[in-house]
């Protein structure tokens, strides 16, 4: 197998990777390096996460499974410094050599940071990441005064969220009109009136000389003497291409890395694609480009032959709440260009294209884009507009299947994608598609800004005809491999008596009969959930780590995290640990957030021996179940102890460990409200009180923080535990497959789950169904130890696909 190797896991890279996979799924061993700690996430979203639209789980594309079901091995955290063009190999910031027949270079692009006095002060930040998000999002919680320095895309999209995030917010522009490439003064004054109503102040032709401030910033000096305070500071001045590594390696970089028609760069076998590459002196900063860019890649790399990359079009839309603009090609007159315009000032509706030699050659819309796709085609296409009415959306202003009927099947409807209307209706009648998300799924339409679902859900509605269910168009199904949403797959289980994830796809008649790393795992977990005591557990169908009772590791090793009820242990255990560590030569030995202690860095194939030698019973460290119960030294030590906080802690982790829940369960008990063990930030939380306990539900100490709510106040440790049971019995038949408390009480909401659970009949009734469940579980390395088939399978040298 070749090896080909991609520096970069970001939007660009990925996809290139996708496009790379459908074509040849088996001639490469594929290493991606990515800086960020994360997997491929939606960058185009992070201005919905600032926004508050979504969080931070909804905008990964391309889940650490999805890697591992492609047999991909990724490095996060880790970028690459050097290309050994010579030995054809990269070596990482952390010392790794990796060897490639072909590598693709997709590092991106960083903030443009201005240079000047002060840019490097606490609170000045770019907006390219989800660190840049979190900082901000963390500002915004102490801090009042935002400036955003740049009034383009980014810069009004990242103001809007700071306004949302409760922040007063000045835009400094350097300008005298804003997006001033996109838009004409026209339109540009229109968005800025409609930004200032939503209350944005604008600070326009202003240049930042100095950011002030100690340590923190507090202000902006201007070339004009002016000042403006600011708390926070993002620039969003634009983007530098990421070329350092490529530089440095003797590629050859001009403003990106420069790259012919099949994004070769001046390496052999080294290509280049998105945001770091220059193509015929472009560099482009939007996803349709670097996607097209993708796929001639792939299509090169997989020794096809492409049609040359020639460059592209693009068309831009804000992502601003109550703003529709759209903008396209040419803004600016010459002397050979013309203009056809409407502009109804009084409903602030503005249309222009620039016409040359009867060609479109520029859009700029504001306050209605219906006419976007159409005119986008006209552009792309330099169709002839003699005797065409241009402006269509006047005359039928409503939109709906009337307009898909009319569009010719080469328009547009995707425009990150590049996807056809024609395409999405082969689509939905040769795969029998009948939702949104499905048509998403197959065609990629949708997967980006998200901007063209409510036409692609048009076109599913003309062309299903009669056959077309809205409802059932909008409901998220469990995947692409199947219409079928949570609720419909928990009924039918129940009524048709399936007891198998193969019944389960085949009766249902899923669309891949494989299923997929998204259903599979969730039809496992419901069918578990249903058949409580006698479902026979399907491990090929679970996520990687729980497959292996083990953490991968992002250099491709496991982790080892023995229980350690309620956090307590004994010098026996501790030494049976010390000794498992040295004699396996484990690299790092660390206490987890948990309260247990972790054995990192450990081979697939030393497992089931260093579990035997251990003879304790697994944390669980990896699974969708309860991971720990975290205790406080409680009355036993502490003389502000009102309760027997590891007691509970110990009794509450020996009744539910090993049980299956929707995804990760943490608790945390402390014996007075001090707290020690952060019971305020858990799933399900207990503080001691004199004469009871307070339990606390839905906390989260994660990515999206939230304090727990009190759920009740009970007097004894029995009751403690009656309520809990039912609480996490209730999780389990309620919640989506990878729902966490915290989003399950929202959504369903805590008044609701106090009602459920304040009759003593269902939390009787919830109880006995969870005790009932609770007896099937075994000890899975016990199980491991003893069996040869399950050793040679999971635990031999030879890797583990996902979807095995
Ligand atoms: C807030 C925001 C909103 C946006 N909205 C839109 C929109 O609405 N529409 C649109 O079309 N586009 C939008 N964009 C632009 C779009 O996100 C980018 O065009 C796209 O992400 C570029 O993809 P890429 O793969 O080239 O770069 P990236 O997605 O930036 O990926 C590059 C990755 O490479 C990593 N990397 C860099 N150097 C190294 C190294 N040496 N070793 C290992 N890894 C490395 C980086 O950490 C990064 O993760 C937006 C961008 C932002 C920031
Ligand atoms: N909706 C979208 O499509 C979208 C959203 C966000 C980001 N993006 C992409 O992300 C990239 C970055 O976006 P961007 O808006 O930073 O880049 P940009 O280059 O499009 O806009 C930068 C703006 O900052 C202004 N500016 C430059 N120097 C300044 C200064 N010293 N003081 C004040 N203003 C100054 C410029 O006049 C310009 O209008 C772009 O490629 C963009 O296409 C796209
Ligand atoms: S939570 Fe209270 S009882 Fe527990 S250790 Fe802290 S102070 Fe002591
Ligand atoms: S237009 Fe952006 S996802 Fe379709």
């Amino acid at each position: 197998m070749k090896k080909l190797v991609m520096i970069g896991n970001g939007m660009a890279g990925v996809r290139t990777i996708e496009e790379i996979l459908k074509l040849s799924p088996n001639q490469f061993e594929i290493t991606i390096f990515g800086q960020e700690p994360h997997p491929n996430y939606n960058r185009i979203k992070l201005s919905n996460i600032l926004q508050g639209d979504t969080s931070f789980e909804e905008i990964i594309i391309n889940p650490l499974d999805w890697y591992k079901e492609n047999n991909i091995q990724l490095f996060t955290g880790e970028a690459v410094t050097k290309i050994d063009i010579a030995a054809k190999k990269v070596i990482s910031d952390q010392g790794r050599e990796v060897e490639y027949d072909d590598l693709i270079i997709a590092t991106g692009s960083n903030s443009f940071i201005l240079p000047i006095p002060g840019a490097d002060k606490i609170g000045v930040t770019g907006f390219r990441d989800i660190k840049d998000c979190e900082m901000m999002i963390k500002s915004a919680e102490n801090y009042k005064k935002a400036v955003v320095i740049g009034g383009g895309l980014l810069g009004l999209e990242a103001a809007r969220g700071l306004l949302n995030l409760g922040m007063k917010v000045d835009v400094v522009h350097l300008m005298p009109s804003l997006m001033e490439r996109q838009l004409d003064p026209i339109a540009s004054s229109l968005l800025k009136t409609e930004l200032e109503s939503q209350g944005m102040r604008f600070l326009m032709e202003k240049e930042t000389v100095e950011i002030i401030g100690d340590e923190r910033v507090a202000g902006l000096r201007f070339k004009d003497g002016s000042f403006a305070r600011a708390d926070l500071v993002v620039m969003a001045i634009g983007i530098k291409s990421n070329t350092m590594v490529a530089k440095e390696s003797g590629i050859y970089v001009n403003r990106g890395i420069v790259v012919n028609d099949f994004m070769e760069t001046s390496a052999p076998n080294v290509y280049a694609v998105g945001e770091c590459a220059e193509h015929r002196e472009i560099v482009y900063g939007l996803v349709a480009p670097l996607y097209e860019q993708g796929k001639i890649l792939a299509e090169r790399i997989c020794g096809k032959e492409p049609v040359p990359y020639e460059g592209s079009v693009t068309g831009t839309q804000l992502k601003v709440a109550g703003v529709d603009l759209y903008s396209a090609g040419e803004i600016f007159e010459d002397g050979t260009t013309k203009s056809i315009m409407v502009y109804n000032e009084y409903e602030g509706i503005y249309k222009r294209v620039l016409v040359r030699d009867n060609r479109i050659v520029g859009i700029v819309l504001y306050g209605d884009t219906k006419d976007s796709t159409r005119l986008f085609r006209m552009l792309s296409k330099k169709e002839d507009i003699t005797g065409i009415s241009i402006f269509e959306s006047q005359c039928s202003a409503e939109g709906g299947s009337g307009d898909i009927a009319s569009m010719p099947n080469d328009e547009l409807v995707c425009g990150c994608n590049g996807v056809t209307k024609g395409a999405i209706v082969e689509a939905i009648k040769t795969q029998g598609l009948t939702t949104l998300d499905q048509v998403s799924h197959c065609t990629n339409a949708g997967r980006s800004c998200g901007r063209c679902k409510p036409m692609v859900n048009d076109i599913l509605a003309y062309t299903l005809g009669d056959q077309f269910d809205a409802s059932a168009a909008q409901k998220t199904s469990i995947c692409g491999c199947t219409t079928i949403s949570r609720e419909e797959l928990v009924a039918e289980i129940k009524e048709k008596g399936l007891t198998s994830v193969k019944e389960v796809m085949n009766v249902l008649e899923w669309n891949n009969e494989e299923g997929c790393t998204k259903c599979r795992p969730a039809i496992n977990y419901y069918l578990g959930m249903i058949h409580m005591d006698e479902y026979k557990d399907d491990r090929d169908s679970r996520l990687v780590n729980e497959k292996m009772h083990a953490n991968i590791q992002k250099d491709g090793a496991y982790s080892v995290v023995p229980r350690m009820y309620g956090g307590v242990t004994t010098a026996a255990d501790l030494k049976k640990i010390a000794e498992v560590a040295e004699k396996y030569e484990v690299p790092l030995v660390k206490l987890t957030g948990g309260q247990r202690i972790g054995l990192f860095g450990v081979k697939k194939e030393d497992l089931p021996s260093m579990w035997e030698e251990l003879d304790m019973p697994s944390g669980y460290a990896y699974g969708k179940t309860l991971r720990t119960v975290k205790t406080c030294v409680g009355a036993q030590f502490c003389r502000y102890g009102t309760q027997d906080s590891m007691s509970l802690g110990i009794e509450l982790e020996k009744k539910f460990e090993r049980l299956d829940t929707p995804h990760k369960v943490k608790m945390g008990v402390s014996a007075c409200p001090r707290n020690c063990s952060e019971a305020g930030i858990k799933d399900i939380g207990f503080v001691g009180i004199d004469g009871g306990w307070e339990i606390y539900v839905a906390g989260n100490g994660g990515v999206d923080l939230r304090a727990g709510d009190l759920l009740a106040t009970v007097k004894t440790e029995a009751d403690v535990m009656e309520m809990t049971g039912a609480y996490l019995q209730y999780y389990r038949e309620t919640a989506n497959y990878l729902e966490r408390t915290s989003k399950w009480v929202e959504r369903v909401g805590l008044e609701h789950v106090k009602e459920v659970l304040a009759n003593a009949e269902t939390r009787k009734e919830l109880n006995e169904r969870m005790d009932q469940t609770l007896k099937k579980y075994i000890e899975p390395w016990n199980e491991a130890i003893e069996s040869e088939e399950i050793k040679d399978k999971y635990y031999t040298k030879h890797t583990v696909k996902a979807g095995e």
